[in-house]
C-alpha cells in the first residue's frame, strides 16, 4: 500500500510535510511526495503518483487565495482532480483551505493543519480501514472546523 501527497508551495503552511507525519501516526504504509508550485498543477501530479510511482491513494492538499480568482482556480483544480479520479479509478481525498475561511494567519495556520491532519487519517481509514468510515456513516464529521453532528427529528 502506498499513499501520494501532492502540495504546493502557493500554500502558507506545509500541508504536505503534516499530512505525511499524521499518516505515519496511523499506518505503516509506502509514502510518495510530489510538490508543485499551486494548486492547478495538483491534478497531473495525482496522476503521475497514481500511474507512474504506483500510489494507491493520494491526497491534493491545496490553499485557494481569497480573490475571485482564486476561486475560479480551485473550481478549476477540483474538476481536474474528479476528472483524474474517474481515468485512474483510485481516489483523490481534496483537502483544500481557502485563505478567507479562517479570520486571520494564526487561525488559518490552525485550520489548515487541523483539517490537513484530520483527512490523512480519513486517507487511512480509506486506503486500510473502510468499516471505520462505514461505523461514521451519517454522522456529521468535518474537518477543521467543528464536528455538526447528526440530525435528529
Ligand atoms: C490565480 C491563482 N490562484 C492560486 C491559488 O489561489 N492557489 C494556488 O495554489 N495556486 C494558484 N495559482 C497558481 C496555479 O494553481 C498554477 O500553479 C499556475 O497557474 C502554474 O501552472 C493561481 C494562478
Amino acid at each position: 500500500m502506498k499513499i501520494g501527497i501532492a502540495d504546493t508551495t502557493f500554500a502558507r503552511v506545509d500541508m504536505g510535510g503534516i499530512a505525511i507525519d499524521e499518516i505515519r501516526k496511523h499506518a505503516s504504509v509506502g509514502i510518495e511526495r510530489y510538490v508543485v508550485p499551486g494548486i492547478k498543477d495538483l491534478p497531473v501530479a495525482c496522476k503521475k503518483l497514481i500511474e507512474e510511482r504506483g500510489c494507491d491513494l493520494v491526497m491534493a492538499l491545496g490553499m485557494p487565495g481569497s480573490a475571485e480568482k482564486d476561486r475560479v482556480c480551485a473550481h478549476e483544480a477540483s474538476q481536474g482532480l474528479i476528472l483524474c479520479q474517474l481515468l485512474t479509478n483510485k481516489h483523490i481525498i481534496e483537502v483544500f483551505v481557502h485563505e478567507d475561511e479562517a479570520k486571520d494567519a494564526k487561525e488559518l495556520a490552525w485550520l489548515m493543519e487541523q483539517r490537513t491532519r484530520e483527512h490523512a487519517v480519513n486517507a487511512v481509514r480509506l486506503a486500510l480501514r473502510p468499516k471505520d468510515l462505514e461505523r461514521l456513516a451519517g454522522t456529521g464529521q468535518r474537518q477543521g472546523f467543528e464536528d455538526v453532528g447528526p440530525a435528529r427529528p
